[in-house]
């Protein structure tokens, strides 16, 4: 394995703005930050405005460590905004359009960074514009045939159709999906029978190597090539689920890439998001008994 995993998360970079305060977020830039804290080089690759708002999340990215060289800058859009509201720690967006993520340049730098990732996490939400989804598609094409490709469909609003979802599990290797998306995809694509049928029939359609298949307190379900893993869910309060999604893919990611077997991944990746469920906001910094999962006995464990 290299010295450090390389990965990067495209899309959406915002402020999710609370009532009486605001957090960063969007869902690809929240994994690159979970991946970052769990020990790998990872990128947001993004666009934010040349306003107050748009130095902020350079600002706050830096001081969780993260590397900026991939968030770019526009002098025509504003810095994404969303106003969520929580009720009883679920969270509804109102998410604000035509701002700088919608226009992610494509670039040789890009390019470059694509050549070297070990994996990607993409949504569906920064593709509702066509200067942003052309920028996804072609970083995803010139990446590296084996790496991991991470669809996390992320439905948001009404920024999704059949079209796009279809192109982005054609361009993926993994899904992560959760119960209340399931039926949409079913729907799109004519899946039939009960949750695990309409995976494997899913994985058949696009030739998907693994889909994880979330239930919010109630666990996951992984479904590898010859495997399928359930695990039932963790105790644990949920004071804001914001990015607790976001947080179990950098988890599946960066266990996937580390070769653990299949329980493991979905246990940890579970554990992780049960903990940001915990929190506030999307990105909080992790405890060291999670950093350091899976370090003890990991060569006993890997088969
Ligand atoms: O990405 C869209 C929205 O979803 C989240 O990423 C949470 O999953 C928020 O931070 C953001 O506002």
């Amino acid at each position: 394995m290299k010295e450090k995993l390389t990965v990067a998360g495209i899309g959406e970079l915002l402020w999710d703005v609370f009532p009486n305060h605001k957090r960063l977020g969007g869902a690809p830039a929240n994994f690159a930050c979970h991946c970052n804290q769990l020990g790998a080089e990872a990128y947001p690759v993004s666009c934010v405005g040349a306003d107050p708002l748009g130095a902020g999340i350079r600002e706050r990215l830096g001081e969780m460590g993260v590397d900026v060289r991939y968030v770019f800058e526009s002098g025509a859009y504003p810095t994404g905004t969303v106003d969520v509201v929580l009720n009883a720690g679920k969270p509804t967006y109102q998410i604000h359009e035509d701002v700088a993520w919608d226009h992610i340049p494509y670039s040789d730098a890009l390019k470059q960074l694509a050549e070297k990732l070990d994996a990607v996490c993409f949504g569906s939400l920064s593709q509702r514009s066509g200067e942003s989804r052309g920028t996804i598609h072609a970083f995803l094409q010139h990446m590296p045939k084996d790496a991991l490709r991470i669809f996390d469909v992320n439905l948001r609003q009404a920024f999704f159709s059949k079209q796009q979802v279809g192109e982005s599990l054609e361009l993926a290797n993994i899904l992560k999906l959760s119960d209340e998306e399931l039926p949409v995809l079913a729907g799109y694509f004519g899946l039939e029978g009960d949750t695990q049928d309409q995976l494997v029939q899913l994985r058949g359609l696009f030739d998907l190597k693994l889909i994880a298949y979330t239930r919010g307190p109630e666990g996951s379900l992984v479904l590898g090539a010859n495997e399928v893993d359930d695990f039932p869910g963790c105790e644990g309060m949920a004071v804001d689920s914001v990015g607790a999604g976001d947080s179990f893919t950098a988890a599946l990611c960066m266990g996937l890439l580390k070769g653990w077997p299949l329980s493991k991944v979905n246990a940890f990746a579970n554990k992780v998001a049960t903990f940001v469920c915990s929190q506030k906001g999307a990105t909080p910094v992790l405890p060291g008994h999670l950093l350091e999962y899976g370090e003890v006995n990991e060569t006993e464990e890997v088969s």
